[in-house]
């Protein structure tokens, strides 16, 4: 059997989307890690499954999947690119709840819903003011999925991504932020992703780094994320949701053998 995809990317955060709404497919664990694989399949940071909305409020249900398999409950990058994909500002189903979309000429905006900022929802596995972790002083919230952020130098993504990925304080590991306020409306932003390593920018990264951000007071609540891959905006608005707006684009379609 073969498997049709459809590669997109947002900002180069870069998906296999495959649309299981008209047909299954049988993808089990092994066969999302064979296929997100660069060398051995087609590649990709994450894996998003399309299928029929169990909500009658919602157009699609959506699931993320990370390289290594293991699943988010929010990807905002592949959000904007499955708004793109099904059409129509579709509302999406997730492990984060309903999640509307817009288009306005070629940029899509997602909203990704209200941070969580008490130490049980990041999670954490112990108290600790998610303001300032015992961790590099890094800030923490759950935007649907774990993310921490430090404040300082964006060059130490590589060097301290992988063990701050897996330290103890957090149960279900972390993405994790390193951001350098540049002005009070625009930070410079890279994420060792959770699952995936250093990707090109990180949908809910950004968010939550703006959250943090402007929970410590260093930036406004709406503020322009420039990530190595290109330029997020996003809004913490007042009724407590955060929006995410930027591009999305469509690669190519393909059949997996
Ligand atoms: N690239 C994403 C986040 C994907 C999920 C993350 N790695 C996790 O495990 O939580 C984004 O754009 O938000």
């Amino acid at each position: 059997m073969t498997i049709p995809f459809t590669k997109m990317h947002g900002l180069g955060n870069d998906f296999i989307i495959v649309d299981t709404r008209e047909r299954e497919y049988p993808l089990d664990t092994n066969t999302i890690r064979t296929m997100s694989d660069r060398h051995h399949g087609i590649g990709c940071d994450q894996f998003v499954t399309l299928s029929a909305p169990t909500n009658p409020k919602a157009d699609v249900l959506v699931r993320f999947f990370n390289a290594d398999g293991s699943e988010a409950g929010a990807c905002g990058n592949a959000s904007r690119c499955v708004a793109k994909f099904v059409g129509n500002n579709p509302v999406l189903q997730t492990q984060n709840g309903l999640l509307p979309t817009y288009q306005q000429d070629d940029l899509f905006t997602v909203n990704m819903g209200k941070p969580h900022l008490d130490w049980q929802s990041v999670p954490l596995s112990e108290a600790h003011d998610t303001l300032h972790l015992p961790l590099h002083d890094a800030a923490a919230c759950s935007m649907g999925n774990p993310h921490a952020t430090l404040f300082g130098d964006v060059s130490q993504a590589e060097e301290l991504g992988p063990s701050l990925e897996n330290a103890p304080l957090f149960p279900e590991r972390a993405n994790i932020g390193f951001a350098q306020i540049l002005s009070p409306n625009h930070m410079r932003l890279r994420v060792w992703e959770r699952g995936a390593g250093l990707t090109l920018a990180c949908g809910s990264g950004a968010c939550a780094a703006v959250v943090n951000a402007s929970r410590r007071n260093l930036t406004e609540k709406t503020c322009r994320v420039t990530m190595d891959g290109g330029d997020l905006s996003i809004t913490w608005q007042e009724d407590g949701t955060v929006l995410m707006t930027g591009p999305a684009t469509l690669v190519f379609h393909g059949e997996f053998a």
